[in-house]
């Protein structure tokens, strides 16, 4: 079944700890933590405090997205404070294959992201390393945007050059609601991450049941 997972930077900052229990107690699978810098994206957001806490709180897997310059020097306190995967931008990176081993090496799965002008063919060869591939369907920096529809030949594609039986997950962020993620698990994506959609929603059981059928 198609895992879901509620970005958190849609949550309200100051009723988080209702916010995370709300979507545990509806279903949802992981929690998306969008980490920003201001400098590879235009926002800035949490860093790896937040994680710990929300860790400390939660028994969610903590899928932690990072959209910052130079991850290589944050990825020991990410996977230090509790991150279960730890998804770093392509287009971020210069040496991905040892940024993938160092997420690795921390004890942490390792997600590769792609913007939406990316190639997927760009990460044909580290698909045998990664446990999951991150294709971005609106320019990160903000939560609210506009699906880029292109993104579901993206996931089409990125399956069919995915190597057989190793499991990737492939997951979709950036304005997914209810009909279009019937088209994205069409298309192959295993994991759907959703901000307004979910937290927009007074009925956040409604709104995740919706992202699964
Ligand atoms: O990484 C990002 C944005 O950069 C996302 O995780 C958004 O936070 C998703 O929010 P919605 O598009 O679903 O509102
Ligand atoms: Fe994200």
């Amino acid at each position: 079944m198609v895992k879901i997972a509620p970005s958190l930077l849609a949550a309200d900052l100051l009723n988080l700890q209702k916010d995370i229990e709300d979507v545990e107690e509806s279903g949802a699978h992981w929690l998306h933590i969008d980490v920003m810098d201001g400098h590879f994206v235009p926002n800035i957001t949490f860093g790896a405090d937040y994680v710990k806490a929300i860790k400390n709180f939660t028994s969610l897997t903590c899928d932690v997205h990072l959209m910052i310059k130079q991850p290589e020097k944050y990825i020991p306190s990410f996977a230090q404070s509790g991150a279960d995967i730890i998804t770093v931008h392509y287009e971020a990176v210069t040496h991905l294959h040892r940024v993938v081993q160092m997420i690795k090496d921390h004890g942490a799965k390792a997600g590769v992201a792609i913007n939406p002008a990316t190639n997927v063919e760009s990460l044909r060869y580290i698909l045998e390393e990664v446990d999951l591939v991150l294709v971005m369907s609106v320019n990160p920096g903000f939560g609210g945007q506009k699906f880029i529809t292109n993104s579901i030949e993206k996931i089409r594609h990125l399956k069919s050059i995915m190597p057989d039986k190793r499991g990737v997950e492939i997951q979709v962020d950036g304005g997914v609601n209810g009909d279009i993620a019937k088209k994205l698990i069409h298309a192959g994506a295993t994991s759907l991450v959703a901000g307004s959609h979910i937290f927009n929603n007074k009925d956040r059981k409604k709104a995740i049941k919706s992202l699964q059928n």
